[in-house]
Parts: C-alpha cells; sequence; structure tokens
C-alpha cells in the first residue's frame, strides 16, 4: 500500500474564446478552439492509501461513483501505467455542476496530478496527457499552467501565457438545472455559429493586454446555452449593467455566466446583488496560475 496522502485544490475555469466549428472528429467531437483560465473558486480533492479504490463526495453524489470523473482517471491512469490505484478519494464540493465551469474535469485533473506525485510520474507524461484527453475534453487545460490555448476538440496544449493572475472574476448562474456540454453541442449542430477571429486573443494574452483580452471575449456555443437555459439572457444583461464590469459573457456551455471586473470590490459587490437582490448563486473571485496544484501531503 502506498503511504503518503495528497490534497490537491481542483479550481474551475472560464473559456475567454470559445470558438466551435462544425467539422467533428473520428469521435464525434467537434473541432474546438479553446482559450481557458482557472479563477480561484475550486473543489478540494484529497487522495489516501487504501485497500480498494473508492470515490466520496460532498455533498454526497446522486450517480454512482464508478461514473465519477476522478474514479475514472485513477483507473485509467492505473491502467496505463500498470498500477493498481488503491486509494480513497474524497471530492469536496464547490463548483456547480452544469455551469460550464469545468467541474468533473477539473476533479479528474486533481486526481492525476496526485497520483503521478504518488507514483512519481512526470504530469506532462505523455501517457497522462493521454488519460486525460480519454477523461473529458477540459481535463488537459487542468494539468497546465493558465491562462492556455487548446485546439484539436479543445484538448491539444498549443500555448499558455503569463498574464491575468489576479484580475477580479465574478461569476454568477441562475439556473438550477444548468446546460450539459452535451446538450449545448447537440443545438450548435442544428444551428451553427460563426466563429469570431481568436488572433485578437492571442495577441492580447501574449502582450499582456487586459483591455485587449476584455475586447477580444467570444464564445460561439453561447446561443446554443441560452436557448436551453434562456435565463441567461437576463443574467448576462443585468450583469452588463452593474457598476465596475469590464465585460461579460458565458463560461462554455454554460450555464454560469462571468464578468471580469475592474477590482476585486466590484466583483464582490456585484457577487452580493446577484445573490440578494436576484436570488442567483454567485461567487467573486480572481484569474489563477494554474488550475490544479498540490496543497499538502
Ligand atoms: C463546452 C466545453 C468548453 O470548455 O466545456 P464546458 O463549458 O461544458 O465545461 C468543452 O468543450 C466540453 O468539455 P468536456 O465537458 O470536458 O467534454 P466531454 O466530457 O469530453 O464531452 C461531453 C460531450 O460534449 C461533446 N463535445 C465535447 C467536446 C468537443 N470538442 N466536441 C463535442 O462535441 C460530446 O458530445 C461529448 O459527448
Ligand atoms: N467529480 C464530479 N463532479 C461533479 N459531477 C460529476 C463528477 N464526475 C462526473 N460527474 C457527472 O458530470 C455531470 C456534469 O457534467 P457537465 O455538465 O459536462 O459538467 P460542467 O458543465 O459542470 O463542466 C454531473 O451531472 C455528474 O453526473
Amino acid at each position: 500500500m502506498p503511504s503518503l496522502s495528497f490534497t490537491v485544490s481542483a479550481l474551475a475555469k472560464v473559456n475567454l474564446y470559445l470558438g466551435v466549428y462544425a467539422t467533428k472528429d473520428e469521435r464525434g467531437y467537434h473541432r474546438v478552439d479553446s482559450i481557458m483560465a482557472a479563477v480561484g473558486l475550486g473543489d478540494t480533492v484529497t487522495i489516501a492509501p487504501a485497500k480498494e479504490l473508492s470515490v466520496t463526495m460532498d455533498p454526497a453524489a446522486d450517480f454512482p461513483m464508478e461514473q465519477n470523473s476522478a474514479w475514472r482517471a485513477a483507473v485509467e491512469l492505473g491502467r496505463v501505467c500498470g498500477r493498481e490505484p488503491l486509494f480513497d478519494i474524497h471530492i469536496e464540493k464547490h463548483i456547480p455542476i452544469r455551469a460550464g465551469l469545468g467541474g468533473p474535469s477539473t476533479d479528474a485533473a486533481a486526481t492525476l496530478r496526485g497520483l503521478c506525485a504518488a507514483w512519481d510520474i512526470d504530469i506532462h507524461d505523455e501517457r497522462v496527457a493521454a488519460v486525460a484527453r480519454g477523461i473529458g475534453a477540459d481535463v488537459p487545460f487542468f494539468l497546465y499552467e493558465s491562462p492556455a490555448y487548446l485546439s484539436g476538440a479543445g484538448d491539444v496544449m498549443e500555448e499558455t501565457f503569463d498574464a491575468l493572475e489576479g484580475m477580479s472574476v465574478a461569476l454568477v448562474r441562475a439556473s438550477s438545472k444548468g446546460v450539459t456540454a452535451q446538450e449545448a453541442y447537440r443545438i450548435f449542430d442544428a444551428n451553427p455559429q460563426p466563429v469570431a477571429p481568436i488572433e485578437p486573443m492571442l495577441e492580447a494574452l501574449r502582450a499582456g493586454d487586459e483591455q485587449g483580452v476584455v475586447n477580444a471575449l467570444a464564445n460561439n456555443l453561447a446561443p446554443a446555452a441560452m436557448s436551453i437555459a434562456p435565463e441567461i439572457v437576463d443574467v448576462l444583461a443585468w450583469m452588463r449593467e452593474q457598476p465596475g464590469v469590464r465585460v461579460a459573457d458565458v463560461s462554455g456551455s454554460g450555464s454560469c455566466c462571468f464578468a471580469l471586473c475592474e477590482s476585486k470590490e466590484a466583483a464582490q459587490s456585484l457577487a452580493s446583488a446577484a445573490s440578494s437582490e436576484r436570488g442567483w448563486w454567485s461567487c467573486a473571485t480572481q484569474m489563477e496560475k494554474s488550475g490544479s496544484n498540490l496543497i499538502d501531503c
């Protein structure tokens, strides 16, 4: 039995740029250019040696643990590395689901990070990247620095950027049901949307130009998310009117929306007004340098 326990922070993401194409790969996954940024809201994943593999969540999951992204990541990494994943994996959930914030993906990435530490495997080993991609399109992002540009199905690392750390962000989510990525892509197929040029966002990030990032924010999956969860339209209109908001959009497939704010105070007042005046889930946070980090071992 391995001897060490690991605690890993599993942060959420927002999509600063999402460009979905109608073309698909052999798995049926859309070609996607995605620029994601990690934010401070996160789950905590604790990995402790055990006689057999188990995954628990707090609050408890309403689905079998074998379907948990963390379980799938542990089993698959064990398989490709010839190891038995004998661990209790416990996830303290804070990231809302069906929100476009990458909750299941970051939990899987944090599990991979913890197991790599336990088994002394380089997190950037090709086998780990392949496992990550097999668990979900967003999982690879959480193994690298943030922000990052990924191509392919949104799972092939192209470039990371040294920018935006500490930038204030407010998250607001109205829907209790939310939107799954699968539903959003299905609606997109029925009515594909044009892709915004990616170069302005890449240039802004390379230059560390915050206003350029604000100007280049884009997401052509947002109309699909809005048709599934129409309350997003109301949330976005409200957010864009709030003081100190530089820009607001849907994160990925939604239903969570995010605002890039002028200050920490602006993000905090937006989040408290969203909850107190509108009864919406909200969170004031900031951009972080990486989506998953070992915090204790
Ligand atoms: C839309 C995005 C934007 O970052 O995520 P969310 O906003 O939902 O978090 C991603 O493309 C989602 O990533 P992720 O949620 O990891 O996707 P997966 O679990 O691999 O796939 C869920 C479903 O989405 C569809 N899918 C996903 C990625 C892609 N490039 N094309 C697709 O068509 C597939 O139908 C798949 O069955
Ligand atoms: N670790 C996990 N945390 C939350 N949900 C998970 C996890 N693993 C698997 N799931 C499943 O993923 C579903 C949410 O998927 P999805 O809508 O794609 O995520 P999101 O939009 O929040 O990134 C949940 O309803 C649940 O069934």
